[in-house]
């Protein structure tokens, strides 16, 4: 698989206090990368150093095919990115906005309208952007980044401000951008759930340090069956003397065997001796339990 970023032994001190710590990451082609962290883990420090927008102290990034961003600009005029606010010219329109950036890279004009279309701003696109709400305000700035069609796009806290329905969308837009244009996303949120639903590979930092990289699944546990008796001790031996795979906890069952015939089976034998079952749960971890776990320890 080739990588898109290549992050190596990144660190960055502001006065004295290093916020990134010998940061090592690597973004694939083709992922939708979600980077979490705490507040101030430095997640935003290290977009901004991705795009050169800050010096920092030692550390190497290669993006594309190796290419060194110390060396030259040259690789910015293919990534697209929003940090932090939006910026854009409040008496402008979003169209007039984007038209901008279109007429300096020497772009298509049909990307403007590509670009509002995906974000859902084709019906605003005459309205002056100061006259935007919250979300339509965020809409633009993703435009913005998109309207290069990059085949890097960064986004920092991309839903900001958006209600629940423009996050669904955005996000299910976002997660469109590989297959449809080929683009390679990175993007941090302190929406852990957004994040859980959109991106195939993750890096968690706090501190400054990488705590955890890789694919999702490999993060969290497998699945398991809950299952809620009402005599505890009884329901354990019976399954675990009838073979069954299952450890005892607290208030509940828990067998790693969540195939359908096998829970049924469970639940016979269990009904059978006079067990009562009132709950029988396939349990997922969820993304924000992992995290908890993972910068709780610090
Ligand atoms: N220009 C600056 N001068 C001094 N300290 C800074 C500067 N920019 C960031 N920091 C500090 O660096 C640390 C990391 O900040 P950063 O914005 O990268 O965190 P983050 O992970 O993006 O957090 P959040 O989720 O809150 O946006 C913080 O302690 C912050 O106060």
């Amino acid at each position: 698989m080739h990588n898109v970023i290549e992050i190596d032994g990144l660190t960055k001190s502001y006065g004295g206090k290093k916020v990134l710590n010998n940061l090592s990451i690597v973004v694939q082609q083709g992922d939708i990368y979600g980077f979490l962290g705490p507040n101030g883990a430095g997640k935003s420090t290290t977009m901004k150093a991705i795009l050169r927008l800050i010096q920092t102290n030692a550390g190497e990034i290669k993006v594309f095919d190796g290419e060194d961003i110390s060396l030259s600009n040259e690789y910015l005029r293919d990534v697209g990115a929003l940090i932090e606010e939006p910026s854009f010219y409040p008496n402008l329109s979003g169209y007039e906005n984007l038209e901008i950036v279109q007429k300096l890279a020497h772009l298509p004009k049909e990307n403007i309208t590509e670009a509002l279309k995906i974000v859902g701003l084709n019906d605003n696109a005459k309205k002056l952007a100061k006259n935007y709400s919250l979300g339509m305000k965020q809409r633009l700035g993703i435009a913005l980044a998109l309207v290069k069609f990059p085949k890097l796009l960064i986004l920092d806290e991309p839903t900001n401000g958006l209600d629940p329905d423009g996050v669904r969308e955005i996000r299910e837009t976002i997660k469109s951008l590989p297959a449809k244009y080929g683009m390679t996303v990175m993007i941090s949120s302190h929406i852990l759930s957004e994040v859980d639903k959109m991106a195939n590979r993750i890096g968690i930092i706090q501190n400054g340090t990488l705590k955890f990289q890789g694919a999702l699944d490999e993060l969290k546990a497998a699945d398991c069956l809950e299952i809620k008796v009402d005599n505890l001790e009884k329901g354990y031996e019976l399954l675990d003397q009838g073979g069954f795979d299952v450890k005892r906890e607290d208030d509940a069952i828990i067998s790693s065997n969540i195939e359908r015939g096998n829970v049924i089976d469970m639940n016979s034998l269990l009904v059978s001796e006079g067990v009562g079952v009132y709950g029988l749960n396939v349990h997922h971890e969820s993304l924000e339990e992992v995290f908890l776990k993972l910068t709780k320890e610090a």
